[in-house]
């Protein structure tokens, strides 16, 4: 997703043709009066930016034109001009955004073939799952990691409503992937979630039931209210609002991601996930070109196996690698994650 920014303001040079002795192009000053922002809301081509990531200074704005249909997401570091005021019924301008340090994308579906990128910039993906009712699906855990590792988002498990059931099956099948754990319940006080999601940006996603909204009105005191202010400044109050962050009380965003049922996996690559085990890494270097590093029976030639002989690496390590990797070609859980 690196962007060039230098070829980008090029396209503030307008060529006019045939006009004699005029000069045939004029450079606009590069917005040296723009201010930074961070987009914290989404809704029919308009942007609600926190200007400096400041929560109480959101501005309105639109998407410059010598932007052209460049992406601009929740969680994009923004360059905006004009009016940067946040007052009623001003709206700014998007002239730059920034080279996204991570990107979480849903996946294709039938009214839009393209995997978009709904969440940039975000630290981390905190997955919720509920512990019962309804009963975890480990499958969908597998997918979100992948996502994660790939984007460059630090995974985060939440596990809800542990009052309902005991989490240490789960807390078993992922204790090899080193990861953050946390376990929650509606009647307690999410004191170590909060201390996980300090600073920067998290992204939340779970499926429907899980217990996200009851976390996130625990999390951000006014959520309610907020996430009805994100849409409604500036254009009158719309619900179509597709995702939004909140501003933890602490410092740091939450992004809830409703409508994001599954992820986009089918741009990412083997390696882009075996990146995310350090262990593997070198030796994955020396697999046949193209292995999938799965082995047996769908790469007999992976050399990963080997890392595990050296005794280099935990087998349970391999072994959470190959259900990855699994789960990206879709050998589980095939069509909604
Ligand atoms: N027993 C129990 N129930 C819970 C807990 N947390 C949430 N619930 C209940 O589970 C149901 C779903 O919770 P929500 O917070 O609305 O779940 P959600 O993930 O936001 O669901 P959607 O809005 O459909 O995406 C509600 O009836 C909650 O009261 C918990 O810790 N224990
Ligand atoms: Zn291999």
């Amino acid at each position: 997703m690196a962007r060039d920014w230098s070829k980008l303001d090029e396209s503030d040079v307008r060529v006019r043709p045939g006009k004699g002795t005029r000069p045939r192009s004029k450079r606009r000053p590069a917005h040296a009066d723009a201010v930074t922002a961070m987009v914290v809301g989404k809704d029919r081509g308009r942007w609600t930016c926190a200007v400096d990531g400041d929560p109480a200074h959101l501005v309105v704005a639109m998407r410059a034109r010598e932007l052209g249909r460049t992406s601009v997401v929740i969680g994009d570091a923004v360059d905006v001009v004009g009016d940067t005021s946040g007052a009623v019924d001003t709206l700014a301008r998007i002239v730059r955004v920034a080279e996204r340090g991570s990107v979480l994308r849903r996946t294709a579906d039938d009214t839009d073939p393209f995997e978009r990128v709904v969440v940039a910039n975000a630290e981390r993906l905190l997955i919720v799952c509920a512990l019962a009712d309804p009963p975890p699906r480990q499958g969908f855990i597998d997918r979100c990691l992948v996502a994660a590792y790939a984007g460059g988002l630090e995974p985060v498990l939440c596990l809800t409503k542990a009052d309902l059931a005991e989490p240490d099956a789960l807390l078993a099948a992922y204790a090899d992937l080193d990861f953050p754990v946390v376990v929650t319940r509606r009647d307690d006080e999410p004191a170590e979630l909060r201390g996980m999601l300090a600073g920067g940006v998290s992204a939340l996603v779970g499926h429907s039931g899980v217990g996200k909204s009851t976390l996130v009105n625990r999390l951000v005191p006014d959520a309610a209210r907020r996430t009805g202010e994100v849409s409604a400044v500036g254009k009158g109050k719309h619900t179509s609002v597709t995702a939004v962050a909140l501003p933890l009380p602490g410092g740091g965003w939450v992004v809830d991601t409703p409508g994001i049922r599954s992820f986009g996996l089918a741009h990412i690559e083997p390696d882009d996930i075996v990146a995310a085990f350090p262990e593997f890494v070198a030796v994955a270097e020396e697999c046949p070109p193209g292995c999938g590093h799965r082995g047996s029976p769908e790469d007999p030639d992976c050399y990963l196996d080997s890392v595990i002989a050296s005794g280099e690496a935990r087998p349970g390590r391999l072994a959470s690698l190959r259900r990855l990797l699994a789960s990206r070609a879709g050998a589980e859980d095939p069509g909604e994650a």
